[in-house]
């Protein structure tokens, strides 16, 4: 293969298609239009029209007539919104968007020649689309289910999409199986129920006769598949894809996004009662970060493995149900994204937006995973029948670089192009391809050899060593987690053959575990299991991946008061959340003005106790103040605030007075409380008896040891969970 110079390609693609723009905002505003009170109601093809109300009747003033069917603005309203929807996704339907940008602070091109990876002066645009799998588009968000972390990047030599998923394996090696997989983890045929869920036979079943699921059904019963926030998951391209660079070599890669916030969870109750309480949580949390201007970043990283290294592995690299073990490949951060700007409009923007795996630029190729070269297939051919021909028109979808070539017409063509030619060759030498040297994309010259058979090579057989390793490196907590994730989806299936043969294979992986799960779901307790090769891999608990340093940055920490508040720890602690970019959200007895004790203040809280849930906020502080502790120690639903708040391992503050209400609350005897001026942290229930001037001092440094009781405070909910709480069993101790 002939030697590439990125630099010379740009410049001569400059001088054939002309400057370029890199942004997309300022792309997309060619179609954004802005409403104002200056404007006047037309109908689609322009005219004004004098009332939206009223549809034109045959009518007088004592009787309503019939509608009549000449009134073109009134048809027009009404056949344009029959016509409103569009078929959703066939999967990863629900989802939510945001725009942002991309930089590597580190040239890869030892690896390969694409600028994006290379040039480390250049901000490539971005959208990325995050997802649910399983649900439809008005399923919840924090069902558990894989998440889909799509980004599709502007760059000036065309689209790249990397369309990838939380979690870096997948539940199939082919990708003749999608249809199958999917369909056993949808609504069951007969009855469409339940929706958004895998806790049903019929995924099950499949997950038990189809054994290269092994390792993934194990990462999806995991916490990795009930994130706190898609803000704090990691995202990975799971396939194998390829670089090349200028000399023409080709390395495989894996793509890894890292957050900085780190990668959190949800706990299982939580995230059930979520989905009924709020179920667009996730949508808002992304949402009101990027209003508050705590914009979410991940590091971008790659896994790199040389050609001739390719089967010098006791895995296939191009299996998508293995991970490249860091330990044998480790992952090298390149570049960083960040997301900062809401779309305008969710349709256009987030839903109309489409991914093609297929979509790549040169310096990036694909391998030959299975599974890979069907999604290239898939992703277009969807697109088609979910948008269009045209889809690539779409204002989110084209590209900031110069399009040309003779496709032509279809349903919603938009691009008007002069000339009379849309062939080639033709005798202008209009539009010609792209020689290498001016940045046409050039397939790496690989030689392949085989016999045309539907087989996979020997190494994909191998489908236990994985889902053992995954689960070998799990903290203790997340072993628990596991588990219980078992106990509930298994609880979920009807038919004891389905449960009966999980547990069984559940002995494929550790037999502890299968026997633990089948004495709760009632299936036969195995005696023996597969021996476990006892091996451990760095970076797969998510316990290896805390915040880059300790923040609460956009945590959300509830304030309860009522009537007769302790004004200086109230607005201390108030004051203290907002310097720290945190959200201090004040739920109050009554959303209707609550005055502190002494009567010198009053706030107006921003929600009331029964429209706002514990299960909304990362953590609970609660200032005392006699009348507000009397009043709430009264009230049944701020116990439960208490008492499931502590239940879902949050950390909880209290101080003055709410220190007894807390004590009284939780009412275990471990779990113990300041009783001076003092401050003391049990189990992350954080609690100031006596305040004194400076207890709740406003500039706050969150460090580990902290003496304050706000330091304290923050430090535990920087910590995300109270982890030692769950270790030593208090949280099931407490009824929530
Ligand atoms: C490595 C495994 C896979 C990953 C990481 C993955 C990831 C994703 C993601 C993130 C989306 C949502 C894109 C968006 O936000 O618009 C998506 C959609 C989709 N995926 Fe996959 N997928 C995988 C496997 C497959 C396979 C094997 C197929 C088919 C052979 C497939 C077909 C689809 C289709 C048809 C959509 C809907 C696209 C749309 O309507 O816009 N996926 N996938």
């Amino acid at each position: 293969m002939a030697n590439i110079l990125p630099q010379t390609m740009e410049k001569v693609q400059h001088a054939v298609l002309g400057p370029r723009g890199g942004d997309k905002v300022s792309d997309l505003g060619k179609n954004t239009k802005e409403m104002t009170n200056k404007m006047r109601l037309t109908t689609d093809y322009g005219v004004k029209q004098t009332t939206a109300d009223d549809w034109l009747k045959a009518v007088d003033k004592d009787q309503a007539g019939p509608l009549l069917l000449e009134d073109p603005f009134a048809r027009e309203r009404i056949m344009r919104f029959d016509h409103e929807r569009i078929p959703e996704r066939v999967v990863h339907a629900r989802g939510t968007g945001a725009f942002g940008k991309f930089r590597v602070f580190e040239s890869a091109e030892d690896v390969t020649f694409a600028p994006v990876l290379t040039d480390t002066s250049r901000e490539t645009p971005v959208f990325v689309r995050f997802s649910t799998v399983l649900g439809s588009r008005g399923s919840a968000d924090t069902v558990r289910d894989v998440r889909g972390f799509a980004t599709k990047f502007y760059t000036q030599e065309g689209i790249w999409d990397l369309v990838g998923n939380d979690i870096p394996v997948f539940f199939i090696q082919d990708a003749i199986k999608f249809p199958d997989v999917i369909h056993a983890g949808k609504p069951e045929p007969h009855n469409e129920v339940p929706q958004a869920q895998s806790a049903h036979n019929n995924f099950w079943d499949f997950q038990y006769n189809h054994t290269e699921a092994t390792h993934m059904f194990m990462w999806a019963m995991s916490d990795r598949a009930i994130p706190r926030s898609y803000r704090m998951m990691q995202g990975f391209g799971v396939n194998t894809f390829t670089l090349i660079n200028a000399k023409g070599e080709r390395h495989f890669v894996k793509f890894t996004w890292t957050p900085e916030l780190g990668v959190h969870s949800l706990v299982w109750d939580e995230a059930l009662k979520l989905a009924g309480q709020d179920p667009d949580f996730h949508r808002k949390d992304l949402w009101e970060a990027i209003e508050n201007g705590v914009y979410p970043k991940w590091k971008f990283g790659i896994q790199v493995i040389p050609e001739a290294d390719e089967h010098k592995f006791d895995f296939d690299i191009l299996d998508a149900t293995k991970i490249w073990p860091e330990d044998l490949v480790p992952t090298r951060y390149i570049g960083e994204m960040e997301l900062n700007r809401n779309p305008d409009e969710f349709f256009p923007q987030t839903e109309q937006i489409a991914f093609c795996t297929s979509h790549v630029v040169p310096g990036i190729g694909f391998s030959d995973d299975p599974l890979l070269q069907g999604r290239n297939f898939s992703y277009f051919d969807t697109q088609i029948s979910r948008l269009g021909v045209n889809f690539q028109e779409l204002p989110i979808n084209r590209p900031v670089c110069p399009v040309m070539n003779f496709n032509r017409d279809g349903a919603m063509r938009h691009t008007i192009t002069r000339g009379t030619v849309n062939y080639w060759p033709n005798r202008f030498e209009i539009c010609p391809p792209a020689s290498h040297e001016e940045g046409g994309y050039v397939e790496y010259a690989q030689k392949v050899v085989g016999m045309k058979a539907r087989m996979r090579s020997e190494k994909f057989k191998e489908h236990f060593n994985q889902a053992q390793l995954f689960w070998n490196s799990m903290s203790a907590v997340e072993k628990n987690h596991i588990i219980n994730a078992f106990m509930f989806e298994l609880d979920h299936c009807e038919d004891p053959v389905v449960y009966g043969r999980m547990v069984k294979r559940l002995a494929d992986i550790d037999l502890g575990l299968a026997q633990t799960v089948a004495e709760m779901v009632g299936g036969e307790i195995p005696k023996e299991g597969r021996p476990n090769h006892g091996r451990k891999a760095p970076a797969l608990s998510q316990t290896e991946f805390p915040a880059v340093k300790p923040t609460i940055a956009s945590r959300r920490i509830a304030i309860l008061i009522g009537d007769g508040y302790d004004p200086i720890s109230f607005s201390g602690a108030y004051a203290a959340i907002t310097a720290a970019l945190a959200i201090p959200l004040v739920i109050g007895t009554k959303r209707s003005k609550v005055t502190s004790s002494d009567g010198s203040t009053s706030v107006q809280p921003h929600h009331h106790l029964e429209g706002f849930r514990s299960t909304m906020v990362d953590a609970l502080f609660i200032p005392g103040g006699e009348g507000s502790v009397r009043t709430l120690g009264k009230n049944g639903r701020a116990l439960h605030w208490i008492r499931e708040a502590f239940g879902h391992l949050k950390t909880i503050g209290a101080t003055g007075e709410a220190v007894n209400l807390v004590n009284t609350a939780i009412g275990l005897p471990e779990v113990t409380v300041s009783d001076s001026g003092e401050v003391h942290d049990s189990y992350g229930v954080v609690t100031l008896r006596e305040i004194k001037p400076g207890s709740l001092s406003e500039a706050v440094t969150i460090a580990k040891g902290a003496k304050g009781f706000l330091e304290s405070f923050f430090w535990n909910i920087s910590q995300h969970r109270n982890w030692d709480r769950e270790l030593a069993g208090l949280h099931t101790q407490v009824a929530y």
